[in-house]
């Protein structure tokens, strides 16, 4: 699967977004943006709603892969959809029926994918892979941007390449939370394929080379 680098809007210039997501469609291979929904609950943290992803829209071709940290999603991916969102992921912890807002997401014309943090079970992915494009697997604790990389995850994204090489399925493998050039190089070759890059994307120096070092 073609590799590819989802800088987290979230580590941008939150007075100058508009710009961030600029610096990012500018840089050549970058595909997808990132959007980090956190609601004060399920994540100690506050960051964007649905007229973010709004006012963004205009003004970018970019791919818009948002992330809700929400303890619940199903209030708000129809105004994330409808504002423009293009994949939406779910987590698995939040207490509610996940299925049908993964079919919500689909009907409502986004694709959607789910995501452990990495304190939970692999196995509680399951459920949902026959019904997901996308496999979101946290290496921090979600909530901030600029965390340290959590190496443990290396295994659980190995048993999830796994699954999609026996199962055939074709949902991407995410990784998300101090990916670096560095680290994500070692998510790679444990079998993901999407690198969400935040304060590593927007801190360097030149962004072409970031980028193409996780791309080549
Ligand atoms: O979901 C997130 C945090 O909950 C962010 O996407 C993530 O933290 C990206 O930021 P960084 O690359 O700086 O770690
Ligand atoms: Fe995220």
């Amino acid at each position: 699967m073609k590799p590819l680098v989802a800088p987290s809007i979230l580590a941008g210039n939150h007075a100058a977004l508009r710009e961030s997501l600029a610096e990012a469609e500018a840089t050549p291979g970058v595909e997808w943006v990132h959007i980090d929904i956190m609601d004060g609950h399920f994540v100690p943290n506050l960051s964007f709603g649905p007229q973010t992803v709004k006012a963004l829209r205009p003004n970018s071709k970019l791919f818009f892969d948002v992330h809700l940290m929400l303890a619940n999603p199903d209030k708000y991916v129809e105004a994330f959809i409808e504002d423009g969102a293009q994949n939406v992921t779910i987590h698995t912890e939040p207490d509610y029926p996940h299925l049908p807002t993964l079919k919500r997401i689909r009907e409502l014309g986004s694709t959607c994918g789910i995501c452990i943090n990495p304190g939970t079970p692999v196995e509680e992915l399951e459920p949902y892979l026959e019904h997901v494009d996308l496999v979101l697997l946290m290496t921090v604790q979600p909530g901030f941007g600029g965390q340290k990389f959590r190496e443990d995850v290396l295994e659980k994204i190995e048993t999830v390449a796994k699954w999609r090489s026996d199962k055939g399925y074709n949902w991407r493998i995410e990784v998300d939370g101090g990916v670096d050039a560095e680290t994500g190089l070692q998510c790679k070759n444990a079998g993901a394929d999407t690198f969400v890059c935040g304060t590593a994307f927007f801190k360097a120096a030149d962004k072409t080379e970031f980028v193409s070092k996780l791309q080549s």
